[in-house]
């Protein structure tokens, strides 16, 4: 063990990468150890001070290098040899299983193959009615919150939205989570989703057993919430698919299994429609293949989202200026009519807001994190990196390097105009990540955030009342204290 952790400083001391100073056995647990999540941020900005951009840590016996430095994350992220996660994605294997977001090698590569087209544009241009029709219950719901006093934290409304969202363009059901929230499933995602978040910041509840030992109800209820998912996903597919099988054998268009709600209007196809017609090798998925496509989209899809729109939304309320801009820039697009669908045209058109969306990633990145595993010897920009290390790319550091970002603290949307001078370098821009295992579903991302934020921006005011955010890194960013705002309805007297 000994000449193995040395083997490793060597090679790391070549590269210019210096390792924490640690402790036999633990390593720099030591250090962790009494830090809460909320620390976390601040703690990795003092490694990074004293140790340098891209730095090692000694966690118990496991290599693990922090990068937030975009000439390490570029080789990093473009390789076509470095794409197994590390081990802290283990954590979502229970309920993910092997999907896109957790699977590796040609397993991998095959999945994304298929899945890659699924987000075509016209498939997107069907999804844009969903994110009208979910928004607009979160207005219904947001109107009596309203007063212009009351402080709101957006970021529940949001969350039972985009699982709304999420649950429709995926599998192609309406599970109601902003209406009824305590439907089983609704509330079964909710409670998985937070249980997984706690460990992934718990350095104890990380380890299946001691999760079972020391906190045997929670792991309880985790395995129970996860089994009645899959059971839900499950039993969507096995409908759809049967739905699809008579489709075909009656030569059905696909409008004549309209449910009632859509009844004249063509239904949008869901993503689990296109795996269901997907074939791998001439051979189409299993259900099983499939659900653990879906429950990624079901994790994937609804957290990242609900984190961007909140944020931007928060960042709003306390920039008036900005927020006037995104309004009129709304307003010239869409125009007065609160009820007029907006299209994907109109989504297109709004460049600004796009820009707004991107500096709020920046500030609050969704994904703040993001970890490979390297398992053999590999050379990345011509220097070798040790086998059986785990390497972590801290997207939220790297986001607000001065070197990249000019004032990289404050709010300037206008950085990201396309004829800005400041030219903005792609490897120090990833909240999407980059290279081969990038975000799968980023323009779908983008779309809905713009729609629903033009939604509540045509709608409400966003005022900046209640407490400033508290940024804390789970699997997703959120904030410790809500992410608040007042509200106030929109008058279009000019
Ligand atoms: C603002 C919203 C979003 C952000 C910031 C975001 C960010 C990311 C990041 C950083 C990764 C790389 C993860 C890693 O390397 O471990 C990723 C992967 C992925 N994302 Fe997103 N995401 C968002 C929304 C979505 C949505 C809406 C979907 C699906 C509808 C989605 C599906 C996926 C999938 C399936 C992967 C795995 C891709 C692969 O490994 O090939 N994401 N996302």
């Amino acid at each position: 063990d000994y000449l193995r952790k040395r083997r490793h400083n060597e090679i790391f001391k070549k590269n210019g990468i210096n390792s924490m100073p640690s402790l036999p056995i633990i390593g720099v647990a030591h250090h962790l150890i009494k830090k809460t999540p909320a620390d976390m941020i601040e703690f990795t900005e003092e490694v990074f001070k004293n140790m340098g951009k891209t730095c090692n840590l000694w966690l118990l016996d496991q290599a693990t290098v922090l990068t937030a430095d975009p000439v390490f994350i570029e080789p990093l992220l473009s390789s076509q040899k470095v794409l197994t996660k590390n081990n802290l994605y283990e954590l979502l294997t229970p309920w993910l299983r092997e999907g896109l977001l957790l699977s590796t090698g040609s397993k991998w590569h095959s999945r994304r193959k298929i899945i890659t087209p699924t987000f075509h544009f016209k498939i997107l241009e069907e999804f844009v009615g969903v994110f009208e029709r979910q928004s607009n219950v979160m207005m219904d719901l947001l109107r009596d919150k309203a007063d212009g006093k009351t402080v709101v934290n957006l970021y529940s409304f949001v969350c039972a939205m985009a699982l709304d969202v999420i649950a429709e363009t995926a599998m192609g059901v309406k599970i109601q989570a902003q209406l009824q929230p305590d439907l089983p499933y609704v509330k079964a995602v909710r409670t998985v989703s937070s249980i997984t978040s706690a460990r992934f910041v718990s350095m104890l509840q990380r380890f299946d057993f001691w999760l079972w030992l020391t906190a045997n109800s929670t792991y309880k209820q985790l395995h129970s919430n996860i089994a009645l998912m899959h059971d839900f996903t499950g039993k969507v597919i096995e409908e759809r698919r049967k739905l699809l099988e008579q489709n075909i054998k009656t030569k059905l268009p696909e409008d004549q299994h309209n449910d009632d709600e859509d009844v004249g209007r063509k239904k949008h196809t869901a993503f689990l429609d296109m795996l269901l017609l997907a074939e791998i090798n001439g051979q189409p998925l299993t259900n099983n293949d499939i659900r653990e496509e879906v429950d990624t989209f079901m994790f994937e899809g609804h957290d990242t989202t609900t984190s961007g729109i909140s944020f931007t939304c928060y960042l709003l309320s306390r920039h008036p200026n900005v927020q006037q801009k995104v309004f009129e820039e709304i307003r010239a697009v869409i125009g007065d009519d609160k009820q007029r669908p907006i299209t994907l045209h109109d989504l297109q058109e709004l460049k600004y807001l796009e820009c707004v969306i991107k500096e709020s990633m920046r500030l609050y990145p969704p994904v703040p994190s993001i970890g490979r595993y390297i398992e053999q010897d590999v050379y990345l920009d011509g220097k070798l990196y040790p086998a059986n290390t785990n390497v972590t790319v801290m997207i939220y550091h790297a986001l607000r390097d001065p070197a990249y970002f000019k004032e990289p603290d404050q709010f300037i949307p206008e950085r990201f105009y396309s004829d800005n001078n400041e030219k903005i370098n792609t490897f120090a821009y990833v909240p999407f990540s980059a290279g081969p295992r990038n975000c799968v579903g980023q323009k779908f991302a983008l779309l809905e955030m713009k729609s629903t934020i033009s939604k509540i921006l045509l709608h409400y005011e966003l005022l900046p009342l209640g407490e400033d955010v508290r940024p804390v890194m789970n699997l997703v960013l959120v904030s410790s204290n809500g992410v608040n705002m007042g509200l106030k309805p929109r008058l279009y007297n000019n």
